[in-house]
């Protein structure tokens, strides 16, 4: 078997490829424009080769920017279009393109790799664990009714409690390039979040709202008229609003589209997709249990690949110091390593001490955007504190600002 890069004129056999992988045919010709295959990147994608030179795996990368706690901003690769023909399953084929594309990352100098994965037990083994979650969040139209806050209910409430915007409801193709701009803004100042290149959102090459599959899109401005927040949606059979996605700048911002949506006439129930865990909304509804949380997912796995330039690249919310014992094994990498933070920045640098935590390279991914606590990951067997109060500890060093949070698709 080799491997080789590919490049624009492989589209077509990479497209092909990939289907059969998935056991389906492509939907439409390759070269019809507004698929997803369309932004795939092909100066990065990688064919496998049986020995007769026949393409039997792919695996695509794309070129995105990941935001971190503390919004820093950082180029990450996102795997994607992974597949191994299912003659050739169970060969290593997958194993190697693994084991090529990371090293291409590195080459890159990129210290971090992200991938939506069709199936959970896969990516483990290479060092992703899963990192950013998501769920559902169903409110009955009749219980939709948002409390005051409590905050704010005082007789010295800020002028600014009241949302003073705007709604519009657009179609997809009136809205310029104006969700594009507010989900940049959005997406800066969520970690978790990755970029959407223009690319994407000129070819119409992700999901709804990028795509061009018919969605009403209600635009929020602010009192000054600038947008800063956008819901997408349609609504289905026997009434259910579905909103795709809601990007909003800040909570005010995503509450007044929440109450745009849920006041919709003739909707019997709206269901909000891609809500992070813990979302302020829930705790809005004047009715605690209208809010029925489904589909609690992982979306984005992460991969860390140098561990000082990671840890010293994220923002920390706590003082603290841990020796980290890190273990790679499929690159076959071991690292123990000093953490000390202060002031919201780290230090990390290779230690003899004692460690405080020992793990492998994929949970300490999975604690790296602040999406689980090391906590259970210590009481699920996988992370072992070698002290008491070091899982504590380490939960304190690790929390972020808000969870991490991720819906974009590729
Ligand atoms: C980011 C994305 O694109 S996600 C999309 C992933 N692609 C798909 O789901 C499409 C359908 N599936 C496939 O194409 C293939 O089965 C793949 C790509 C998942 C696996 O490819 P293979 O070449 O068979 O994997 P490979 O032989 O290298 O296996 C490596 C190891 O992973 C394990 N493994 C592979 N696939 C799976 C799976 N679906 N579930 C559990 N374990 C798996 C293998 O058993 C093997 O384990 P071992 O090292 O202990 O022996």
């Amino acid at each position: 078997m080799k491997i080789r890069p590919t490049a624009d004129e492989d589209l077509e056999v990479f497209v092909d490829t990939i289907h059969t992988a998935f056991g389906h045919f492509p939907e439409a010709p390759v070269a019809d424009g507004g698929r997803w295959w369309s932004a795939l990147e092909m100066d990065r994608g990688l064919l496998a080769l049986s020995e007769d030179g026949r393409p039997v795996g792919t695996a695509a990368a794309y070129s995105f920017e990941l935001t971190l706690p503390g919004r820093h901003v950082v180029p990450v690769t996102g795997v994607s279009a992974v597949g191994v023909l299912p003659s050739h399953r169970r060969r290593g084929v997958l194993g190697a393109l693994m084991r090529r594309q990371l090293s291409e990352v590195r080459a890159r100098g990129e210290f971090l790799s992200v991938l939506l994965a069709s199936e959970a037990p896969i990516y483990g083994r290479f060092g992703y664990g899963p990192a950013t979650f998501t769920t559902r969040l169903t409110v009955p139209r009749h219980r939709a009714a948002l409390a005051v806050p409590r905050s704010r209910a005082s007789a010295d409430a800020p002028a600014s409690a009241a949302d003073s915007g705007t709604v519009e409801v657009l179609r997809r193709s009136g809205c310029g390039g104006v969700l594009e701009e507010v989900y940049d803004r959005y997406r800066r100042a969520q970690p978790g979040a990755l970029s959407r290149p223009h690319r994407w959102w000129a070819l119409g090459a992700g999901q709804a709202p990028v795509s061009s599959s018919p969605r009403y899109i209600a635009v929020h401005r602010d009192a000054d008229g600038v947008a800063d927040g956008y819901a997408s949606y349609s609504i289905g059979e026997g009434g259910t609003l579905t909103v795709d996605e809601t990007i909003a700048v800040d909570d005010a911002v995503f509450t007044a589209l929440a109450r745009f949506v849920l006041g919709h006439d003739l909707v019997s129930q709206v269901v909000f997709r891609h809500v992070p865990p813990e979302h302020p909304l829930r705790w809005r509804l004047a009715d605690f249990r209208a809010g029925e949380v489904g589909e609690y997912a992982d979306w984005l796995w992460v991969r860390l690949l140098d561990v000082p330039r990671a840890l010293t690249a994220r923002g920390w919310f706590a003082d603290g110091d841990l020796v980290l014992d890190v273990d790679d094994p499929f690159l076959g990498e071991h690292g123990r390593y000093q953490l000390t933070v202060r002031e919201g920045r780290a230090a990390c640098v290779p230690t003899d001490r004692q460690p405080d935590l020992s793990l492998d390279v994929r949970d300490l991914s999975s604690l790296y955007l602040g999406g689980i606590a090391p906590s259970t990951l210590v009481r699920a067997g996988h992370v072992r504190a070698r002290h008491p109060g070091t899982a504590a500890l380490a939960d304190a060093l690790f929390r972020t600002e808000r969870p991490p949070h991720c819906l974009h698709w590729f």
